[in-house]
Protein backbone atom coordinates (compact mmCIF):
# COMPACT_ATOMS: atom_id res chain seq x y z
CA UNK A 1 0.00 0.00 0.00
CA UNK A 2 1.70 3.57 -0.76
CA UNK A 3 1.07 6.00 1.83
CA UNK A 4 2.46 9.29 1.51
CA UNK A 5 4.51 10.21 4.65
CA UNK A 6 5.81 13.76 5.20
CA UNK A 7 5.90 15.72 2.45
CA UNK A 8 2.56 18.63 1.55
CA UNK A 9 -1.09 17.93 2.61
CA UNK A 10 -2.56 15.59 0.70
CA UNK A 11 -4.29 16.91 -2.13
CA UNK A 12 -6.87 14.54 -2.38
CA UNK A 13 -8.72 11.67 -0.16
CA UNK A 14 -9.00 8.37 -1.34
CA UNK A 15 -12.52 7.25 -0.79
CA UNK A 16 -12.58 3.70 -2.08
CA UNK A 17 -10.06 0.85 -2.66
CA UNK A 18 -7.53 1.96 -5.86
CA UNK A 19 -4.81 -0.39 -7.40
CA UNK A 20 -2.71 1.04 -9.45
CA UNK A 21 -2.23 -2.00 -12.22
CA UNK A 22 1.13 -0.92 -13.70
CA UNK A 23 4.97 -1.15 -13.24
CA UNK A 24 6.06 2.12 -14.28
CA UNK A 25 7.56 3.89 -11.55
CA UNK A 26 6.84 7.39 -13.57
CA UNK A 27 2.86 6.11 -13.14
CA UNK A 28 3.49 5.51 -9.40
CA UNK A 29 5.00 9.01 -8.52
CA UNK A 30 2.81 11.39 -10.44
CA UNK A 31 -0.45 9.40 -8.69
CA UNK A 32 1.56 8.97 -5.13
CA UNK A 33 2.12 13.34 -5.76
CA UNK A 34 -1.57 13.68 -5.49
CA UNK A 35 -1.15 12.29 -2.00
CA UNK A 36 -3.38 9.23 -3.25
CA UNK A 37 -3.46 5.90 -1.38
CA UNK A 38 -3.19 2.94 -3.83
CA UNK A 39 -2.17 -0.58 -3.86
CA UNK A 40 0.63 -1.65 -7.03
CA UNK A 41 -0.07 -4.46 -9.01
CA UNK A 42 1.56 -5.02 -12.32
CA UNK A 43 -0.35 -6.55 -15.16
CA UNK A 44 0.58 -9.76 -16.54
CA UNK A 45 -1.29 -8.93 -19.81
CA UNK A 46 1.50 -9.83 -22.53
CA UNK A 47 1.09 -6.06 -24.99
CA UNK A 48 0.78 -6.96 -28.47
CA UNK A 49 2.96 -5.41 -31.26
CA UNK A 50 0.89 -2.05 -32.34
CA UNK A 51 -0.37 -2.11 -35.72
CA UNK A 52 -1.49 0.56 -37.99
CA UNK A 53 -4.46 2.01 -35.40
CA UNK A 54 -2.78 3.16 -32.86
CA UNK A 55 -5.57 4.75 -31.04
CA UNK A 56 -8.21 2.32 -31.11
CA UNK A 57 -5.14 -0.32 -30.06
CA UNK A 58 -3.27 1.34 -26.99
CA UNK A 59 -7.02 1.57 -25.52
CA UNK A 60 -7.59 -1.89 -26.04
CA UNK A 61 -4.06 -2.68 -23.96
CA UNK A 62 -5.40 0.09 -21.16
CA UNK A 63 -8.50 -1.98 -20.82
CA UNK A 64 -6.49 -5.41 -21.14
CA UNK A 65 -4.39 -4.61 -18.54
CA UNK A 66 -6.94 -2.92 -16.03
CA UNK A 67 -9.18 -5.91 -16.47
CA UNK A 68 -6.51 -8.93 -16.59
CA UNK A 69 -5.70 -7.29 -12.51
CA UNK A 70 -9.60 -6.79 -11.63
CA UNK A 71 -10.33 -10.27 -12.17
CA UNK A 72 -7.64 -10.76 -8.95
CA UNK A 73 -9.41 -8.29 -7.24
CA UNK A 74 -13.08 -7.71 -8.56
CA UNK A 75 -14.16 -5.68 -5.58
CA UNK A 76 -11.35 -2.79 -6.35
CA UNK A 77 -10.98 -0.03 -9.03
CA UNK A 78 -8.26 -0.86 -11.27
CA UNK A 79 -6.10 2.09 -13.14
CA UNK A 80 -4.07 1.09 -16.36
CA UNK A 81 -2.38 2.79 -18.84
CA UNK A 82 -0.76 2.17 -21.78
CA UNK A 83 1.48 4.87 -23.69
CA UNK A 84 2.72 5.05 -27.30
CA UNK A 85 4.79 7.41 -29.45
CA UNK A 86 3.28 7.99 -33.12
CA UNK A 87 4.67 9.15 -36.51
CA UNK A 88 3.26 8.80 -39.80
CA UNK A 89 1.03 6.50 -38.74
CA UNK A 90 3.77 4.32 -37.21
CA UNK A 91 3.60 3.91 -33.56
CA UNK A 92 7.10 3.14 -31.22
CA UNK A 93 6.96 1.01 -28.28
CA UNK A 94 9.68 0.65 -26.29
CA UNK A 95 13.29 -0.09 -28.17
CA UNK A 96 13.96 -3.87 -27.65
CA UNK A 97 18.33 -2.95 -28.04
CA UNK A 98 20.23 0.62 -28.02
CA UNK A 99 20.45 0.26 -31.81
CA UNK A 100 16.82 0.01 -31.68
CA UNK A 101 16.41 3.11 -29.44
CA UNK A 102 19.18 5.41 -31.81
CA UNK A 103 16.77 4.80 -35.09
CA UNK A 104 13.81 5.65 -33.25
CA UNK A 105 15.57 8.94 -32.30
CA UNK A 106 16.98 9.29 -35.63
CA UNK A 107 13.65 9.14 -37.39
CA UNK A 108 12.10 11.48 -34.04
CA UNK A 109 14.65 14.13 -35.14
CA UNK A 110 13.48 17.66 -36.06
CA UNK A 111 9.66 16.31 -36.51
CA UNK A 112 6.35 16.47 -34.35
CA UNK A 113 5.18 13.56 -33.37
CA UNK A 114 1.87 12.39 -31.15
CA UNK A 115 2.18 10.85 -27.76
CA UNK A 116 -1.33 9.11 -26.74
CA UNK A 117 -1.69 7.44 -23.81
CA UNK A 118 -4.70 5.48 -23.11
CA UNK A 119 -6.38 5.18 -19.09
CA UNK A 120 -8.58 2.73 -18.56
CA UNK A 121 -10.15 2.19 -14.89
CA UNK A 122 -12.25 -0.81 -14.17
CA UNK A 123 -14.33 -2.49 -11.21
CA UNK A 124 -15.25 -5.86 -11.92
CA UNK A 125 -17.95 -6.09 -9.42
CA UNK A 126 -19.96 -3.53 -10.89
CA UNK A 127 -19.26 -4.59 -14.55
CA UNK A 128 -17.35 -0.75 -14.89
CA UNK A 129 -14.67 -0.27 -17.39
CA UNK A 130 -13.99 3.14 -19.19
CA UNK A 131 -11.04 4.06 -21.37
CA UNK A 132 -9.77 7.38 -22.46
CA UNK A 133 -7.20 8.58 -24.55
CA UNK A 134 -5.55 11.52 -24.51
CA UNK A 135 -3.02 13.01 -27.33
CA UNK A 136 0.14 15.40 -27.10
CA UNK A 137 2.02 17.31 -29.81
CA UNK A 138 5.71 17.06 -29.36
CA UNK A 139 8.56 18.77 -31.54
CA UNK A 140 12.17 17.16 -31.24
CA UNK A 141 15.20 19.74 -32.15
CA UNK A 142 17.52 18.60 -35.12
CA UNK A 143 19.64 16.34 -33.10
CA UNK A 144 23.29 15.42 -34.36
CA UNK A 145 24.28 11.98 -34.38
CA UNK A 146 26.89 12.20 -32.18
CA UNK A 147 23.72 14.13 -29.54
CA UNK A 148 21.85 10.32 -30.25
CA UNK A 149 24.98 7.98 -29.59
CA UNK A 150 25.89 9.89 -26.20
CA UNK A 151 21.94 9.94 -24.97
CA UNK A 152 21.43 5.81 -25.65
CA UNK A 153 24.68 5.23 -23.84
CA UNK A 154 23.32 7.12 -20.84
CA UNK A 155 20.26 3.71 -20.92
CA UNK A 156 17.97 5.85 -20.20
CA UNK A 157 15.78 5.62 -23.69
CA UNK A 158 15.54 1.63 -22.90
CA UNK A 159 12.34 1.12 -20.78
CA UNK A 160 10.57 3.98 -22.81
CA UNK A 161 8.17 4.48 -25.39
CA UNK A 162 10.17 6.05 -28.32
CA UNK A 163 13.23 5.71 -26.38
CA UNK A 164 12.99 8.97 -24.56
CA UNK A 165 11.73 10.27 -21.39
CA UNK A 166 10.77 14.26 -21.25
CA UNK A 167 11.24 13.86 -17.96
CA UNK A 168 14.41 12.62 -17.36
CA UNK A 169 17.72 13.71 -19.24
CA UNK A 170 15.60 13.60 -22.25
CA UNK A 171 14.35 16.88 -21.70
CA UNK A 172 17.00 18.53 -24.15
CA UNK A 173 15.58 16.78 -27.19
CA UNK A 174 12.29 18.33 -26.64
CA UNK A 175 11.89 22.08 -28.85
CA UNK A 176 7.81 22.44 -27.74
CA UNK A 177 4.86 20.09 -26.59
CA UNK A 178 1.51 20.86 -27.07
CA UNK A 179 -1.00 19.55 -24.68
CA UNK A 180 -0.58 17.24 -21.27
CA UNK A 181 3.04 17.16 -20.48
CA UNK A 182 1.98 14.19 -17.82
CA UNK A 183 0.65 12.55 -20.28
CA UNK A 184 4.05 12.29 -22.03
CA UNK A 185 5.60 11.34 -19.08
CA UNK A 186 2.81 8.14 -18.87
CA UNK A 187 -0.54 9.27 -17.07
CA UNK A 188 -2.00 12.33 -18.23
CA UNK A 189 -3.35 13.96 -14.57
CA UNK A 190 -5.63 15.93 -15.06
CA UNK A 191 -8.01 13.70 -16.97
CA UNK A 192 -7.07 10.84 -14.64
CA UNK A 193 -8.03 12.78 -11.67
CA UNK A 194 -11.57 14.15 -13.45
CA UNK A 195 -12.09 10.11 -14.21
CA UNK A 196 -11.58 9.12 -10.79
CA UNK A 197 -13.64 12.21 -8.77
CA UNK A 198 -16.62 11.38 -11.36
CA UNK A 199 -16.66 8.03 -10.03
CA UNK A 200 -16.27 8.62 -6.58
CA UNK A 201 -13.14 7.15 -6.00
CA UNK A 202 -11.69 10.37 -4.89
CA UNK A 203 -12.68 13.71 -3.47
CA UNK A 204 -10.69 16.58 -2.76
CA UNK A 205 -9.02 16.87 0.85
CA UNK A 206 -11.04 19.19 3.29
C1 LIG B 1 7.59 9.24 -24.23
C2 LIG B 1 7.88 8.82 -22.82
C3 LIG B 1 7.54 7.55 -22.34
N1 LIG B 1 7.82 7.18 -21.06
C4 LIG B 1 7.47 5.84 -20.53
C5 LIG B 1 6.10 5.79 -19.83
C6 LIG B 1 5.83 4.28 -19.79
O1 LIG B 1 6.36 3.77 -18.57
C7 LIG B 1 6.63 3.76 -20.96
C8 LIG B 1 5.72 3.16 -21.98
O2 LIG B 1 5.47 1.83 -21.64
P1 LIG B 1 4.03 1.27 -21.24
O3 LIG B 1 3.90 -0.07 -21.90
O4 LIG B 1 2.95 2.27 -21.47
O5 LIG B 1 4.12 1.07 -19.65
P2 LIG B 1 5.13 0.20 -18.79
O6 LIG B 1 5.40 -1.13 -19.48
O7 LIG B 1 6.33 1.02 -18.44
O8 LIG B 1 4.34 -0.05 -17.44
P3 LIG B 1 2.95 -0.85 -17.24
O9 LIG B 1 2.54 -1.48 -18.54
O10 LIG B 1 3.22 -1.87 -16.18
O11 LIG B 1 2.00 0.22 -16.78
O12 LIG B 1 7.36 4.86 -21.52
C9 LIG B 1 8.45 8.08 -20.20
O13 LIG B 1 8.70 7.74 -19.03
N2 LIG B 1 8.77 9.33 -20.65
C10 LIG B 1 8.52 9.75 -21.92
O14 LIG B 1 8.85 10.90 -22.25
Amino acid sequence: MHEAHGGPPALYRTREALILASASPRRRELLAGLGLHFQTVPSDFEEPPLGDRPMDEIGAVAASKAREVSRRFPRAWVLAADTSVVMGGQAFGKPENPAEAAKMLRRLSGRTHEVLTAVSLARRERGFLRTQVVRTRVSFRHLREEEIQAYVRTGEPMDKAGGYGIQGLGAFLVQRVHGSYTNVVGLPLAETVELLMGCGVIEPSE
